[in-house]
């Protein structure tokens, strides 16, 4: 038996695999600036946020279809799969789609297409969650958030992510109020690289229900003292956080530390293409660092499960699972 795992900080742009990059460079006939695998994989080393965003930018150009989206959600879904996902919760980057010409509908469509196959093929359940891009104007993100919801693909919800500092949440109160007024469920990327300042408007002016990242929390006690009373969820993604610099290494990463506080924190892959892993290798990385043993590893599970927008009876077979699993560990 494995441990089940839920899966909450996933951009699925984020799981094209270099390979599937030529793969898909062939199918559509896009002109790569790389000349091989190795090439394009000596790119991937990361000084900041910034500098990672330019290369997950640059790579979408292979992505053009229907079918280009739903192969890369298929991919991901088996690989999560073989890790002991049993739940997703996806984002996609729509705008870093539209804004170069592709449809809305080939988008949404696609990863839509796949998470619903998904959870036939391999026993995934899953959400689809809009996220905006906050270096691009608020104007826009309403405009395409109208158009998600007139159109004929279902979405659960709406988050918010790519460059944060100097892009604080509440220039998005406005997208999220609309979100709010339509029932969907509300996350936002907050304090990776931007202050607390940042967490502090994304609960008070965006009115979220999971803050994404969210590490920098540390730096504000009394946001912290907040965050553990309200059992506000934390995304955390330690392998991400090492890539992109906002910790040394992974020994020095403080999930220990959030868990001591009584922060719900859960862990996630970001996305796992670029930064060395999926969810299972977040979680080895940390069970190397940090000696986790099997109740630890427990309660991060159940803790994914508490965070995600699972409905009462789906939280409570997920939690029964991770009960017997605890059960048979030696
Ligand atoms: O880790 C991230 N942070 C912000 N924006 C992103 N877009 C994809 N991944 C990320
Ligand atoms: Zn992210």
């Amino acid at each position: 038996m494995r441990l089940p795992l839920v899966e909450l900080h996933l951009h699925i742009e984020g799981t094209l695999e270099p390979e599937l990059i030529f793969e898909l460079a062939e199918r559509n006939g896009v002109d790569l600036p790389w000349g091989s695998l190795e090439e394009l994989r000596a790119q991937y080393a990361f000084s900041d946020l910034q500098s990672f965003l330019d290369l997950y930018y640059a790579n979408l150009e292979v992505l053009r279809t229907r079918a280009d989206f739903a192969t890369l959600t298929t991919r991901y879904l088996e690989r999560a799969a073989a890790a002991g996902v049993r739940h997703a919760e996806v984002f996609v980057d729509v705008q870093a789609h539209t804004s170069r010409g592709i449809e809305l509908g080939e988008v949404l469509g696609g990863v839509h297409d796949a998470l619903q196959a998904g959870e036939r093929t391999v026993g995934i359940s899953s959400k689809l969650l809009v996220s905006f891009l906050r270096d691009r104007p608020p104007a826009e993100a309403l405009a395409v958030l109208q158009q998600v919801l007139a159109g004929p693909i279902p979405v659960d919800g709406i988050g918010l992510d790519s460059a944060e500092v100097g892009y604080p949440p509440e220039l998005f109160a406005e997208v999220y109020a609309l979100g709010t007024a339509n029932g969907l469920r509300l996350v936002a990327h907050a304090g990776e690289e931007g202050p607390p300042a940042y967490v502090w408007t994304a609960l008070d002016m965006l009115g979220v229900e999971r803050v994404d990242h969210g590490i920098r929390s540390l730096e504000d006690d009394a946001l912290v003292r907040r965050l553990v009373d309200e059992r506000m969820p934390l995304t955390v993604c330690p392998l991400s956080n090492v890539r992109l610099r906002v910790v040394d290494t992974i020994a020095d990463h403080p999930l220990p530390q959030m868990l001591e506080l009584g922060l719900l924190v859960t862990v996630n892959s970001d996305d796992p293409a670029y930064f060395g892993g999926y969810i299972d290798d977040n979680l080895a990385a940390l069970q190397e660092a940090f000696a986790l043993g099997a109740a630890d590893r427990a309660v991060l599970a159940r803790n994914g499960v508490e965070a995600s927008f699972l409905d009462e009876a789906g939280k409570a077979a997920l939690y029964a699972e991770i009960d017997a699993w605890l059960e048979a560990q030696p």
